[in-house]
């Protein structure tokens, strides 16, 4: 079976307080980027292991550490299945807060549970996920949703933004997301997302936040400037996703602007 996991970016990102466990508990929008994504197979193997390959972008750290292979450990332990055939290709930026590692893990524990016939529900895979990473669990339904606690409680949303343009700018900077947590003060705001999101995308610019954004932009002023470019190419909102490094911006019309050589950019009409 093959299946497309995709990227997410954040619509607003607050962090709103910490945790006694150490994580943070975190307000955001999580959108779908159905685009921009990575491919996953996975066949039955005649040898007695399992194997798995990788192309594409070179992930760093052991291919031990993947987090398809933490997800496919996570479905073994409730049941059994056959050596597999692994391959990865790997086409979103890693370190860019777009989430591709997390939506490999998760869309890995969904293809096991359809090819395998598991019968595990949604709610069942979705707290499988949440044991691999705080992001993994909404790549499960894969819709727009906000989501509180660490990033996995989740209530749905009204918001369409079909027929805007998305255009996302990846300098080539990796953003470690503990350390960008580490450089946070957490501070409850007076709105919530939810009444932010709802008044017109013209006033997203000057009330939705992404918290991360002034640690990340005062050690990477380059990933300041692509914010500020995206504006002054006419973006309706433009942020930095996730704890970065890359930035969005939603648009009326295609975005022609030409980057730098080594960013890597995505446009696509949602
Ligand atoms: C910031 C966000 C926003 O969507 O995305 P990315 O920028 O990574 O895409 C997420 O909260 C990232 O979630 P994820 O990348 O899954 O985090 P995990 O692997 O579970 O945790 C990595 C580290 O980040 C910190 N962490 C993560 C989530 C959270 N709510 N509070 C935290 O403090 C912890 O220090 C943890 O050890
Ligand atoms: N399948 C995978 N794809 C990408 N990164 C992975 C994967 N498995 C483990 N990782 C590790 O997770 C880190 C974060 O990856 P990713 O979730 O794509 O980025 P982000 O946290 O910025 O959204 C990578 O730097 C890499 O070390």
């Amino acid at each position: 079976m093959i299946v497309f996991p995709n990227a997410k970016i954040n619509l607003g990102l607050l962090v709103t307080s910490k945790r006694p466990d150490g994580y943070h508990n975190i307000e955001t929008i999580f959108h779908p980027v159905h685009q921009l994504c990575d491919i996953l197979e996975v066949i039955d193997n005649d040898e007695k292991e399992d194997v798995f390959s990788t192309s594409g972008l070179v992930i760093d750290g052991p291919a031990s550490d993947n987090l398809i292979l933490k997800a496919l450990a996570l479905i073994r332990e409730c049941a059994p299945l056959p050596p597999l055939k692994i391959h990865l290709h790997k086409k979103i930026p890693f370190g860019a807060g777009l989430g591709g590692g997390s939506a490999d893990a998760s869309f890995m524990l969904k293809l096991l549970n359809e090819q395998y016939h598991l019968n595990l529900s949604t709610r069942t895979l979705e707290l499988m996920a949440a044991r691999l990473g705080a992001d993994c669990p909404v790549f499960i339904e894969n819709k727009p949703v906000l989501a509180r606690g660490i990033g996995n409680e989740f209530s749905p949303i009204n918001l369409s933004l079909s027929h805007l343009w998305l255009q996302i700018v990846i300098p080539p900077i990796h953003v470690p997301t503990a350390h960008a947590y580490s450089n946070i003060s957490p501070f409850q705001p007076e709105s919530s997302l939810e009444d932010l999101l709802s008044r017109p995308i013209e006033n997203w610019k000057a009330t939705l936040k992404n918290d991360f954004e002034s640690s990340v932009f005062e050690r990477y002023p380059e990933i300041m400037a692509i914010k500020e470019h995206l504006y002054n190419q006419g973006a309706l909102y433009a942020a930095m996703s996730g704890s970065g490094s890359a930035v969005f911006g939603l648009f009326k019309n295609k975005p022609e602007t030409e980057w730098a050589d080594n960013y890597v950019i995505h446009t696509e009409q949602l």
